[in-house]
């Protein structure tokens, strides 16, 4: 299994640094990790940066492959990547634009490229959506298809970028379900932005917390989504509890200054890019 090492990574828009010698993995491959952090923060322009659709200084590996080095072409056949807009509601039926996607990667011979876009659709679920057109669906299962989109590419490093953002509960956490065997069957290293703190405390191995372009904690998921870092990222009081199943919560309190915290966890350095503490 390959596991994804990056950085330090720089990237401008502009003028402004918008990533900031960011710094990422070894993600093991098997694993999922969430990208965090408040709007701005920079999560899609990394996970863009990942996928080598956004230009970065600094170096990215995966296994013994050198990503930045790729070119396009060669980099979609490890990479897939899925952005945080849904596929566009066009006329077109949902296998036939996994397919294509499928086509565009280069990732299976063309005899197996039906088999396989069909199985991923069983696999979410959605076979029933097969030769529905994309126009005639709804938004949440537009995302679905979406997701079988990279997903039928079997690529080794499978960026998301908000992918629960359209999904109903229980769909959410059917598709954590399918990524988490999808994740482990394959070895691939999966890595999605997410929102929802409690799903990437129950649901993913380890987390990156993004603030102002910057690595704020990153490791064990249940390093990351702790009091002092949300209080340093989102300016939020929060704690985290178990419910009676055992399952992490993230309770809110309140909002809290966040120019403050910030200030307060700067004067402590480098600890908390390190080891971040839970208490
Ligand atoms: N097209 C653009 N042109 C100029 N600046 C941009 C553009 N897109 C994003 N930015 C800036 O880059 C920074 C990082 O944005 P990015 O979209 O990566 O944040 P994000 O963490 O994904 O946010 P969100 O949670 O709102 O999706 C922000 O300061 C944003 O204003």
């Amino acid at each position: 299994m390959m596991a994804l090492q990056a950085g330090p990574l720089t990237g401008r828009r502009g003028r402004r640094i918008v990533l900031d010698s960011i710094e990422i993995g070894p993600l093991e491959g098997g694993t999922i990790t969430s990208l965090l952090g408040p709007n701005g923060s920079g999560k899609t322009t990394l996970l863009r940066a990942l996928a080598g659709l956004f230009p970065v200084q600094g170096p990215m590996w995966l296994g013994p492959h050198d990503l930045g080095g790729m070119r396009a072409p060669e980099r979609a056949n490890y990479c897939a990547y899925m952005p945080q807009t849904l596929p566009p509601p066009i006329h077109m039926q949902a296998l036939e634009t996994i397919l294509v996607s499928m086509r565009a990667s280069g990732a299976h011979p063309d005899e197996q490229a039906f088999d396989t876009a069909i199985d991923t659709l069983e696999r979410l679920g959605i076979a029933d959506l097969s030769l529905r057109f994309l126009d005639e669906l709804s938004g949440g299962q537009r995302q679905l298809v979406g997701l079988a989109q990279v997903l039928a590419r079997s690529p080794a490093l499978l960026l998301l970028d908000e992918p629960l953002s359209a999904l109903d509960l229980r769909h959410q956490f059917e598709v954590m379900a399918v990524l988490r065997r999808e994740t482990e069957a394959r070895g691939m290293v999966t890595v999605m932005v997410m929102h929802d703190l409690g799903m990437a405390l129950r649901r993913t191995d380890s987390a990156v917390m993004l603030a102002e372009g910057r690595v704020i904690g990153a490791g064990a998921v249940e390093n990351v989504v702790t009091p002092t870092i949300l209080a340093r990222a989102f300016g939020i009081r929060a704690r985290v509890e178990r419910s009676a199943e055992g399952d992490s919560l993230v309770l809110v309190d309140g909002v809290s200054n966040i120019s403050e915290e910030r200030a307060a966890m700067d004067n402590q350095s480098d600890h908390y890019r390190s080891a971040p503490s839970s208490s």
